[in-house]
């Protein structure tokens, strides 16, 4: 195994071995139908250089041991959890896990427009202190026999990318850049067939040669790959039923009077034995067997010896500082931006589309009558309801993809949900201005806009621009709330309509007096009366309606629509609804990130 060792001499100098061991863990949850026990007393141990397998019937309880251990799960009003975690022979605080931990989801996060270099650079740059990180993740992608693909996109259903086997070889490589001591998987191997999954074996049992304490839920794996596992830990009902050697596990099950019929693969074996019919109602049957081998599994333990080297804590949470984070978050929000094919068809195709329907019926608009007149509201509060709808709809659609890979980044403490937001917002802030330039550019003076001044000018690129970001910002709130874009996009609807209707368009003077207070809510009033306002600012309107008896009518638009906000105190308006809303979506970010956090 000569490229097994990934930075092994400083596993063997400087970096910390780990000895993990835990006590009689019990965890309950609180559901609707009381509470349920998940965890019955757990006591079991991984050493540094052991790949511990942990397997078991589904709703064993494996993933809530593993996050346990990883400290994932934590006390809660729903979660109680008892027993102690000790690495070292020492309790563990919670700034142990961003020391010496990793953890790969069962779920691949990886964002799909980056290659896998660049994920692993991202990681790199903001995790790591080596001097030379572009040398050390080259090493870790030899390692992992990416080579082949390293400037290959991630890929996902919009995009072409790399295979199951290689996401999840990205995903661990994601963890093992930080080169932690100890690394929790949640089933590495399922949806990979058996070559891959075998892969993906060699390459966690190297990593546990090398000195790192590797713990790994695996489901079903093939007896070639089961014969590659060091220990074994069979969990049932929540108790482990085995904890040894994976080599005898057989002769153990055998001495319980549950031999495995010869030329069986013993992981399917296993499975058949622990199967339970209903966990929630164990037959007598099956409880007799769980306990008998619970019992058995007590009486091989031994108390094996486990180192005390004490622990080196480094009190920073973050490797990296603020600027940094931010810096890189950044860049990648803006690659993303530019790469992602969803944001790039809503973004320019939906505005292109949009533009040229204005260009086809509002080409070269009069400006004396009335019927221009009526045609330039049209435009106006078109524009107003296209453009809010059209940043909404990109930003609701991406933003709840985004929102697991925050999630799995910032409980690994990657980067904090300050910068993240901030990065976000500035995304917004160029991409908002690269698409009010080109629209107002193409269309202005096309359909005959307002153009008696340059000042004028300029205050609708900004009213556009205010447009733009203010809708951006609705679908950064919806999309930090509902974690499904159909949640989020069918809330956005539930919100649009209405902020639509009171926009002033509609019925603006002789709306209800009691429904009046409602137009001042909608942000769509505010962009509207702005646009307008601006406008008709020194526009005369010279052929109007002249009723019977010689009175003029309907000459002014503004008094029409009730238009009686300066343009300056909309824009004002705007400003403070963008800041309101961005920071509704940063508290929802934030609850939800401290929610995570305490399980
Ligand atoms: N927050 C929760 N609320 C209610 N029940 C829960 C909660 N978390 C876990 N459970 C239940 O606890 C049991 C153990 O869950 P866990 O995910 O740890 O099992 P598992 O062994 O990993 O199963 P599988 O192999 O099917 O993924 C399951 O019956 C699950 O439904």
């Amino acid at each position: 195994m000569a490229d097994s060792c990934y930075l092994i001499e400083e596993v063997a100098g400087n970096k910390t071995l780990i000895d993990l061991a835990w006590n009689d863990i019990k965890c309950s949850v609180k559901t609707k139908q009381g509470t349920k026990q998940i965890l019955k007393g757990v006591t079991g141990h991984a050493l540094h250089g052991e790949f511990l397998v942990i397997m078991g019937s589904s709703g064993a309880g494996k993933t809530t041991l593993l996050n346990i251990l990883s400290n994932r799960l934590q006390n809660s009003k729903k979660v109680a959890i008892t027993g102690e975690v000790l690495a070292n022979s020492s309790p563990i605080s919670d700034i142990f896990y961003t020391n010496y931990i990793g953890y790969v989801t069962q779920e691949d996060t990886l964002i799909e427009t980056m290659t896998v270099y660049e994920c692993l650079m991202f990681v790199a740059r903001l995790k790591t202190t080596y001097i030379n990180k572009k040398a050390k993740v080259l090493e870790l992608i030899n390692l992992l026999k990416l080579d082949n693909c390293k400037n290959s996109y991630i890929g996902g259903p919009y995009m072409k990318g790399i295979s199951g086997g290689e996401k999840k070889r990205t995903s661990i490589g994601i963890e093992l850049i930080t080169n932690p001591s100890v690394l929790f998987l949640d089933e590495p191997t399922s949806g990979l067939d058996s070559y891959t999954a075998m892969i993906v074996c060699k390459l966690l049992l190297s990593e546990a040669n090398s000195g790192k304490t590797i713990i790994s839920t695996i489901h079903q794996p093939g007896s070639e790959i089961f014969h590659l596992f060091d220990k074994l830990m069979l969990m049932c009902d929540g108790q482990i039923v085995y904890h040894g050697l994976a080599k005898n596990s057989l002769n153990f099950f055998a001495q319980c009077g549950l031999a495995c019929p010869e030329h069986s693969n013993p992981a399917d074996y296993f499975m058949e034995v622990l199967y339970l019919a209903n966990s929630n109602e164990l037959s007598k049957e099956e409880l007799k067997r769980v306990e008998m081998l619970a019992e058995a599994n007590k009486k091989i333990q031994k108390n094996e010896p486990m180192l005390t080297v004490p622990l080196n804590i480094d009190e920073k949470v973050y490797k990296s500082g603020f600027f940094t984070q931010l810096y890189y978050l950044l860049g990648r929000s803006v690659m993303r931006m530019i790469r992602n094919p969803i944001l790039s068809v809503v973004r320019i195709a939906l505005l292109a589309v949009i533009a040229l329907m204005v260009l086809f019926f509002y080409y070269n608009m009069g400006q004396t009558g009335i019927q221009d007149m009526m045609n330039r509201n049209g435009l106006i509060f078109f524009n107003v309801a296209c453009l809010v709808f059209c940043n909404i709809l990109a930003c609701v659609l991406t933003f709840p993809t985004m929102r697991p890979i925050m999630i799995k980044e910032y409980q690994s403490n990657t980067y904090g949900v300050v910068p993240y937001f901030l990065a976000q917002c500035i995304t917004d802030v160029f991409a908002d201005l690269i698409q009010t330039l080109s629209y107002v550019s193409i269309i202005y003076w096309a359909v005959n806009f307002n153009t008696t001044s340059f000042k004028v000018v300029v205050e609708y690129y900004i009213m556009v621009y205010l447009e733009f970001y203010i809708g951006g910002s609705l679908g950064m709130l919806t999309g930090c709330v509902f974690d499904k874009p159909e949640l989020a996009l069918a809330s956005t609807s539930g919100l649009l309509f209405p902020f639509m209707y009171f926009a002033g368009f509609y019925r603006s003077g002789n709306l209800p007096k009691a429904f009046k207070w409602m137009e001042y809510t909608s942000p769509f009033f505010y962009v509207f009366q702005g646009c307008m306002k601006n406008q008709y600012e020194d526009f005369k309107i010279t052929d109007c309606y002249v009723n019977p008896i010689g009175q003029k009518l309907d000459c002014d638009p503004l008094d029409n629509f009730d238009i009686h906000l300066s343009v300056h105190f909309n824009m004002m308006i705007l400003a403070l609804l963008i800041v309101f809303y961005r920071t509704l979506a940063f508290i929802a970010m934030k609850v939800m990130c401290k929610h995570l956090k305490n399980g």
